[in-house]
């Protein structure tokens, strides 16, 4: 069978395969800030920028990482409307506009920029691929580095740390010792849990979401087997200190019970139901540790998924529940 694009799915044709599964496209700006001498991006305060949306889970994990490495004097944030059109993508807020959340606000670069793809081809005027957060912008070049968010946040660990204090060169989110670990983790997180939720989603035929949906909670049941044997050791996903592992976790749970379950449908269970490890980590991430907490936005995440996703919520209306977005730590 092959998937066509149709008013009820406009979605292109060629994000899914035969079976109706989603298949993300990879990004297409892959280079790297590098400290080494002679390199084409090396790190500067002030010269990159960063063009994210407080909705996506893959630009949040680029804002969750400059908070907690101490960059935010060191590269600046515009973030986009939460409003995406399916055709074309992201637009920047009009100066009138007022959204939750700090750093909305028109293009500060490009202030003729109605919308991000207008960016994409600045970069590159013949680019043909999607135009997604994040980017990372290049402002001496008029240039993109990466829209490649697991790329972003490895440079963001360590290229800038010779303009950082002594603190924050010290927050090591991939340690050598956890490498191998993370990497392994991060593969069937990513498959499963990150983009799983989008595979349930967005899937075409029964088969395809029932495939989804089963991966996903065999995957959550072992991330709470996980979060239950680290908690002798400390709130983490490895216990005591935070890692790349949490980041990439996070910005899925803490969008799972406001907007999975009821748009993707990933109704099986809710976190706050059914996972009570998974939910004491999330809500001590979200209360208690500020890169994590002050970089989300149920406004932009519940408005951004229930209002464009169209195909998927005909009516665009967000629901209110679930009440309250995420519980407080003793709930
Ligand atoms: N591989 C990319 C994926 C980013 C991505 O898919 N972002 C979505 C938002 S959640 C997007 O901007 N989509 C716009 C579009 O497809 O038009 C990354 O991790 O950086």
């Amino acid at each position: 069978m092959s998937i066509q694009s149709t008013k009820e799915n406009p979605l292109p044709a060629k994000l899914f395969n035969e079976k109706g599964e989603l298949q993300r496209p990879v990004s297409r700006f892959r280079n790297w800030i590098s400290s080494e001498p002679g390199s084409r991006f090396p790190p500067e305060k002030g010269r990159y920028h960063l063009y994210v949306s407080y909705a996506c889970p893959w630009a949040h994990r680029t804002l969750i990482i400059r908070k907690l490495k101490g960059l935010e004097s060191i590269i600046s944030v515009t973030s986009v409307h939460f409003h995406m059109s399916i055709v074309d993508s992201w637009r920047f807020v009009g100066p009138d506009e007022s959204l939750p959340m700090e750093d909305v606000t028109p293009d500060p670069l490009h202030p003729e920029f109605k919308r991000l793809k207008e960016l994409y081809y600045r970069a590159d005027p013949n680019y043909t691929g999607r135009f997604t957060v994040p980017v990372l912008w290049d402002k001496k070049t008029e240039s993109i580095v990466s829209n490649e968010s697991s790329e972003i946040i490895r440079m963001l660990y360590t290229e800038f740390d010779g303009l950082l204090s002594e603190e924050k060169r010290k927050v090591d989110l991939y340690p050598r010792e956890l490498r191998g670990e993370i990497d392994e983790v991060n593969g069937w997180t990513y498959d499963n849990i990150n983009n799983g939720v989008y595979k349930c989603g967005l899937a075409q035929t029964q088969a395809a979401y029932h495939d989804a949906v089963t991966a996903l909670f065999a995957s959550l049941d072992k991330v709470e087997q996980q979060l239950s044997s680290a908690s002798k050791d400390g709130p983490y996903y490895f216990g005591a200190f935070i890692t790349e592992a949490d980041i990439r976790l996070y910005v899925t749970i803490i969008r799972f019970d406001p907007v999975y379950v009821a748009l993707f449908k990933t109704n099986r269970a809710m976190i706050r139901t059914h996972y009570p490890y998974i939910h004491r980590w999330v809500k001590h991430l979200y209360w208690n540790v500020e890169a994590f907490g002050k970089t989300t936005s149920f406004e932009h995440i519940k408005g951004h998924y229930f209002t464009s996703l169209t195909m998927l919520n005909p009516s665009g209306i967000v629901p209110e529940g679930p009440v309250p977005d995420i519980l407080g730590l003793d709930e």
